[in-house]
């Protein structure tokens, strides 16, 4: 190899086709016509690389190892990415259980052998528009006719020991997960950055003060936008926050009740699986149960409407509790536990983003409870005492048509969610984002307080839609949750089992990290199958309070900008994580969320 940067048997670093992760790789042969290496993994793994994609070792910072509280977390050196890698067909299935992303590493704590270099890091996460759009379907269509192809792309030689690894497929995911290395991607700063978390950490507070003061006005149009401020003493009710802490106390006691099933999680990055109590559905009946023996013994849910303001700053202040607590107790986690992304080095930034991915007291998960519980159900109580406020503020014997529409509508959802709880654990906030400030707040006060504002809406101001928009408002309902509830359960059941029988019949694009892609089903039809179906069930959850005012769209409007913003997260990350096979996926479905459209 005369030309050749690197002779045979340098140990040198390879970058994984399409991604940018790089591992350690050995120099066996340069072809000095299309200079390109072949070289080979540690796991024997042979792969040819172009010289630009082969790194000095020393040009990689080896950070230094951090201290490590669990077992679990052993790092090794590099095996292959390839390793997991077996076949393009309709099933990649034992890969599909190997440990998590790279996406879940964290940059100041990398691995031995699976490193990004710092020069190249961001450069792999705009690679996938280029391939996106119309102009790719003839490829989409050759892709899907023949999804083998996207194995050739990688151009993997296994050795012959490793000929047939199915075989030994349970060993070598045990193995994998003790030792997959944590691949140092850094990840961008998301939410316009350091000044970006500032801005959002003093305007959603201040955002829902306004929406739901301006939801009060007796004419909510825009002209009337910014509503007069009531003096800030107004807003606090020491037993409104008494109430908060109650539901909420309720709500972790009947969490940690050993009724209903323990979950498994998603493996983490240590290969590790967390357990989760799954009684979703059990608490929303005790919920029910209880608030109704507290009505038959007197108390008045309109309570609910008359101190929407001052419940949600009690709300809030929880909220803020719990993220200084969480971003402390950040402070003393080891590094693995926190969520890529989520050590900027920003106390701001951070503390609005969240470090710690799983933070859990005693087996207690924060994070899945706060997503799952005090919020989702008390957006249905919140919705129950409007409901009882419309009857009473209107002088109605029930509520009105359009307020029984949302409120169903709305409690199908939560209900759904609660049932299907297992299924979040596959969602992007259960896997990939730390908890802190934004999910807090999210959690306690955004969802119950803004959410619940159609309902809020619909007390003050009767609408009287007709017939044809409450019809379209049921059917968009109905189609909208089949398509959301399909998609979601069909890729938690994937994500869980990929050989499931009844997933037999669809098609999977095998990755580097071991776990596949689906390309065919509802995340053939767009990328973002779940979104779409959302997005309909927020346009039904709209319709029924008519147009005159924009107050009661403000969920879809606030949804379709964050599930813009989620979809080009997952991309970048998935970019991140999956590289090339992510782009053949892009091409294979090229649009988003709507058919034909986006
Ligand atoms: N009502 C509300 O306020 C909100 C509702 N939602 C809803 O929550 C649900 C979950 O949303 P979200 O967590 O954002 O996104 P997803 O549930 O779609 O999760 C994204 C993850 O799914 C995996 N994935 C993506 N494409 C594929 C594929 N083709 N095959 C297999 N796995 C794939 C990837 O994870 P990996 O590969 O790492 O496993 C990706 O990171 C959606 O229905 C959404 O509408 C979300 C936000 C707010
Ligand atoms: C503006 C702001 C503070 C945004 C924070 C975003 C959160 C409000 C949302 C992030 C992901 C969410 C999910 C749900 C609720 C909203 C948040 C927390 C969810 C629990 C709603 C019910 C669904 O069925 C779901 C379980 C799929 C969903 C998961 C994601």
């Amino acid at each position: 190899m005369p030309t050749s940067r690197f002779q045979r048997g340098d140990s040198v670093m390879g970058r994984w086709p399409g991604s940018s992760l790089y591992y350690e790789v050995k120099v066996l042969s340069f072809d000095g016509a299309s200079r390109q290496y072949t070289v080979v993994y540690k796991d024997g793994t042979e792969l040819e690389l172009k010289e630009q994609d082969i790194m000095n070792i020393s040009s990689f910072q080896h950070r230094s190892r951090s201290r490590s509280r669990s077992p679990g977390r052993r790092r090794s050196r590099s095996r292959s990415p390839a390793r997991t890698t077996r076949r393009s067909s309709s099933r990649s299935a034992a890969a599909e259980k190997a440990p998590p992303s790279s996406r879940e590493a964290k940059p100041k704590d990398s691995g031995e052998g699976c490193l990004s270099p710092p020069p190249q890091v961001n450069k792999g996460n705009g690679n996938s528009s280029k391939h996106e759009g119309k102009d790719n379907n003839a490829e989409s269509k050759r892709s899907e006719a023949d999804p083998d192809r996207n194995q050739t792309r990688y151009n993997l030689r296994r050795r012959k020991e490793d000929a047939a690894p199915e075989a030994k497929s349970g060993e070598l995911q045990q193995k994998r997960s003790e030792e997959v290395p944590a691949a140092s991607v850094l990840v961008p700063l998301d939410y316009g950055g350091k000044i970006g978390a500032v801005f959002w950490l003093l305007f959603l507070p201040v955002w829902v003060l306004l929406v739901l003061l301006q939801a009060g006005l007796k004419d909510p149009s825009l002209t009337n936008f910014p509503p007069p401020l009531p003096p800030l003493e107004s807003l606090w009710d020491p037993h409104a926050l008494g109430l908060v802490l109650l539901w909420i106390l309720f709500q972790a006691l009947l969490y940690i009740l050993p009724v209903g099933k323990l979950s498994d999680g998603m493996p983490l990055h240590s290969g590790q699986r967390l357990k989760y109590r799954t009684n979703g559905f059990f608490a929303a009946a005790a919920s029910l149960a209880a608030v109704a023996a507290a009505v038959y013994l007197g108390a008045d849910l309109t309570y609910i409407h008359s101190h929407f303001l001052q419940l949600a700053t009690a709300s809030f202040l929880v909220s803020v509790l719990l993220s200084v607590f969480l971003y402390t107790r950040s402070r003393l986690a080891a590094p693995e536990e926190l969520a890529a992304g989520g050590n900027s080095g920003n106390v701001l930034y951070d503390f609005f983003k969240g470090r710690e991915l799983n933070p859990r007291l005693r087996g207690f998960d924060l994070k899945f409870f706060c997503e799952m519980r005090p919020g989702l159900l008390g957006w249905c109580l919140i919705n129950v005492g409007l409901a009882l406020a419309e009857m009473k503020q209107q002088g109605l014997p029930a509520p009105s048509c359009p307020m029984v529409l949302v409120i169903v509508f709305q409690l199908l959802y939560v209900l759904d969610s609660l049932w299907n709880e297992e299924a979040v654990l596959t969602t992007m906030d259960l896997l990939h984002e730390g908890f802190g400030f934004m999910l807090a707040f999210g959690d306690l006060v955004w969802v119950p307080f803004t959410y619940s504002l159609q309902a809020y809406y619909l007390v003050g101001h009767p609408t009287s839609p007709s017939t044809p928009l409450l019809a379209a408002s049921v059917g968009l309902q109905l189609v909208g949750y089949y398509i959301f509830r399909k998609s979601n359960s069909e890729k938690n059941r994937f994500r869980r089992d990929p050989t499931d029988p009844q997933l037999a019949h669809l098609k999977s694009i095998p990755t580097a990290t071991g776990r596949s892609l689906l390309v065919s089903g509802w995340w053939g039809v767009v990328r973002h199958p779940n979104y779409l179906g959302d997005l309909l069930m927020a346009l039904a959850w709209s319709l029924p309070c008519g147009l005159s005012h924009l107050l009661p769209w403000h969920y879809l409007i606030y949804f379709s900008a964050l599930l813009l913003h989620r979809g080009s997260r997952i991309t970048s990350a998935c970019m991140r994580t999956y590289g090339s096979a992510w782009e053949e996926y892009c091409r294979t479905v090229p649009y988003r969320i709507v058919p034909g459209v986006y």
